[in-house]
């Protein structure tokens, strides 16, 4: 039988049967969504991380491309209570390692109590404990990735709905989800997606509508550029952001971020919605948070359980940003309509910047 290892921060190892071999390592969180796998795996905000799935059976409706989030996966090893031979074999294909008839209540208990760690995985015919420890001791934190933008960003602007006549979207791509530009795309944007580290004068060619920061993986403090886009462009431009673009705006505008204990992952996190009193249910994965929004912007709205922001305002230029992720895939589609929001401010932006013929 194929041995299986994860090892915990502080050494402690928990052993599984192995359902994908290698060795990995990355930070260990939990996600609580009972469906959507397919959407999780390829979503590249889980680059440097290892995904537990609290939920016990993972991949009892099969591996679709049509669901990907991006053309790989993204999180470096999978642990789960029970993996479908179809999901094993995907991982096994992609390479990431997989383990599962692990206690993933274990797992997750350790996590909410230490806080989102380090670890390391091992899997394979001859592998040991101490091949798991040995990549634990090699795993970075999050924040010390500092180039992780470069591992999930396109390498060149990549248009979508070039056909489109709606409003033009500059998607600064910090690891964007496929669902952001299909619901821009949607709704009649044409979307110039930018590298992550797009220039002012990358974002000048393009003459956006409105400035989006996507979602992505790691410290939003290690987006140098995108937040100095924000900064160049808040005084003209709309900007609009999700989950880490929430995070870079804010750091843009002169709030703060700060690391979690272990995170916000699921499809089910209630959301209220401040000034109309109504809860949202909404899809989540993030680590980090925006801890003060500063003097431009205004938190909309907040988390139920925890009171963290989950919306932001600009006071004084026209900023809207979220920190879960309203394109669902997977989860619920309650805020689809922030798209809407998004592309009516546009709209605002590109009736100035286009005077009226008569
Ligand atoms: N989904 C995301 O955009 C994640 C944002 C950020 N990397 C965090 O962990 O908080």
């Amino acid at each position: 039988m194929t041995e299986a290892y994860v090892a915990l921060e502080g050494g402690h190892v928990i052993e599984g049967r192995g359902r994908a071999p290698g060795t990995a390592r990355g930070e260990l969180v939990f996600t609580t969504a009972y469906t959507g796998y397919e959407e999780s795996l390829t979503d590249p905000s889980y680059e440097e991380q290892v995904l537990t799935f609290s939920y016990p059976l993972i991949g009892n409706y099969g591996v679709r491309e049509e669901r990907f989030e991006d053309d790989r996966v993204h999180p470096r090893a999978v642990l789960a209570k029970e993996l479908t031979d179809d999901v094993a074999g995907w991982l096994e294909s992609e390479g990431v390692p997989a383990i599962d008839h692990l206690d993933t209540r274990e797992v997750v208990t350790e996590i909410r109590d230490g806080g989102a760690m380090k670890c390391g995985i091992a899997v394979g015919e001859d592998v040991t404990e101490e091949d798991a420890l040995a990549e634990l001791e090699e795993c970075k934190t999050m924040s010390e990735h500092t180039e992780i933008g470069a591992q999930v960003s396109v390498d060149e602007p990549v248009v979508h709905g070039a056909d489109n006549d709606g409003e033009t979207v500059a998607l600064v791509d910090c690891g964007a989800k496929g669902s952001i530009v299909d619901s821009l795309v949607a709704r009649d944007a044409e979307v110039h997606v930018l590298p992550y580290d797009a220039t002012v004068a990358d974002v000048e060619d393009v003459d956006p509508d409105v400035l989006f920061i996507s979602n992505g993986p790691g410290d939003p403090a290690n987006y140098e550029g995108a937040i100095e886009l924000v900064q160049e462009f808040v005084d003209d431009t709309p900007v609009a952001g999700i989950c880490l673009g929430q995070q870079i705006v804010a750091e843009a505008l002169g709030g703060t971020t700060e690391k979690m204990d272990f995170g916000h992952r699921g499809v089910n996190q209630p959301v209220l919605d401040v000034e109309s009193g109504q809860v949202v249910m909404t899809t989540q994965n993030h680590g980090y948070t925006v801890a003060e929004p500063g003097d431009h912007l205004e938190v909309t709205q907040i988390n139920v359980n925890d009171d963290t922001p989950e919306g932001l305002d600009g006071i004084d230029h026209d900023v809207i940003t979220r920190q879960y992720h309203p394109e669902a895939n997977p989860g619920p589609e309650d805020t689809l309509d922030f798209f809407d929001d998004v592309l009516s401010m546009a709209e605002g932006r590109s009736q100035r910047a286009v005077p009226a013929d008569d």
